[in-house]
């Protein structure tokens, strides 16, 4: 069977790094060979916060677009060059791109993702697919989350009822079966970090430290669980255009709250809005990835709301999204179509992506 060798760059929604990561790939499997998380400069992060949140014109637009082509340049350098490895031998990169807009609804829907995948191609000399998510919402889908034909691939092999929980800036689960399930199911870390960079300057809470030594505000609680996100039926996705300040502060006016009992509140509101949803599949097993499921308390929360199903952390808990785009890298070069239409409402299931040589 022919080994290919495919590297995934996914920057996601948390703007914490770049994961970037080297897959052995064919037909039946995705091996992990490598990985590296490359800083997102923190000048960078804060010009995209402030075009997404703020104020955006075309200009910052174009000049973020080109930056991240560079950082996704300077990141796969930084991979190659650690583990010496010429270019040559590599079939192709799957680029996710930065997400700086998702509106999957309403009479224009459309999906943004920058970092401009020329960049890329011609100073790495690889060819690169990007641009995954268009041709989804194009027939009519959310165009997110796309983890789920990946998750499908990889653990299909388990002999129970397995859902898969990504805990991201946003969360999504996978729940596998007949029908392959997935859909996000609101927010995952980016309230947050948000909150705690807000209060005590850091990028996250370690372990739900702070969040530990404040108590549920069930009246706060009640009102964000109330929010349309969590009623409305799948297919759905969201985005910091959603799950942001504006968002949160809507909840808090009109009262004071400790701010240590708001943190914990918000890490509540990511428990119980990703166990209410595993709970209505009943799977035996959940197994979570991305960067929540290194938070212990939060794990620990998501473990006593869903006392009857097994939870653990998954295999490359840190690598799979960016495992996913190299592996949808491989899907677009083989012209196979990705099994999703079931997930994001798509009229048919698609080759995704286009190819920057
Ligand atoms: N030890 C830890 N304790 C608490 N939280 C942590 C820990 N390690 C990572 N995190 C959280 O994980 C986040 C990063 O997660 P991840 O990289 O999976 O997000 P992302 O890929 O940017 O988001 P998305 O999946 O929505 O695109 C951090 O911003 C932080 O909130
Ligand atoms: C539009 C977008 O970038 N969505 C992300 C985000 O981060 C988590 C969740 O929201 C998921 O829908 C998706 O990412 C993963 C990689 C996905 O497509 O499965």
């Amino acid at each position: 069977m022919n080994k290919e060798h495919y590297i995934g760059i996914m920057s996601g929604t948390s703007l914490d790094g770049v994961d970037v990561i080297l897959c052995e790939i064919d037909s039946n499997s995705c091996k992990l060979i490598t990985s590296l998380e490359y800083p997102m400069p923190l000048e960078l992060k804060s010009e995209i916060l402030r075009v997404i949140e703020e104020n955006c014109t075309l200009e910052s637009l174009g000049e973020i677009d080109h930056r991240l082509g560079l950082l996704f340049t300077q990141a796969v350098g930084a991979l190659l060059i650690r583990e010496n490895i010429d270019p040559s031998g590599i079939n192709a990169i799957g680029l996710h791109g930065q997400t700086l807009w998702h509106a999957p609804e309403g009479e224009y829907p459309f999906t943004m993702q920058l970092g401009d995948p020329n960049i890329l191609a011609a100073k790495t000399g690889i060819p690169v697919v990007a641009d995954f998510r268009r041709k989804d919402v194009a027939l009519g889908g959310q165009g997110a989350p796309f983890a789920p034909a990946f998750h499908e691939f990889i653990f299909s092999n388990i002999n129970s009822s397995v859902s898969v929980v990504n805990i991201g800036g946003m969360a999504n689960i996978t729940v596998l079966g007949d029908k392959l399930i997935g859909y996000d199911t609101g927010c995952g870390n980016v309230l947050l970090d948000m909150w705690i960079a807000e209060h005590q300057g850091k990028a996250y809470d370690e372990n739900g430290e702070w969040a530990s030594t404040g108590v549920v505000d069930y009246t706060l609680l009640d009102k964000m669980m109330s929010d349309d996100f969590f009623q409305e039926p799948y297919p759905k996705s969201t985005g910091r255009e959603k799950f942001n300040n504006v968002w949160l502060q809507k909840y808090l006016s009109g009262h004071t709250h400790n701010p240590e009992d708001v943190q914990r509140t918000l890490l509540e509101l990511t428990a119980m809005s990703i166990s209410n949803e595993v709970l209505k599949f009943n799977p035996d097993i959940t197994l979570l990835c991305g960067g929540g499921a290194k938070n212990t308390f939060l794990v620990e929360r998501i473990k006593v709301l869903m006392p009857n199903v097994e939870v653990a952390i998954s295999a490359n808990a840190d690598q799979i999204e960016a495992m996913t785009f190299a592996w949808l890298a491989y899907k677009r070069i083989h012209h196979q179509k990705v099994n999703l239409k079931d997930v994001t409402g798509a009229s048919d299931n698609a080759v995704l992506g286009g190819i920057y040589v």
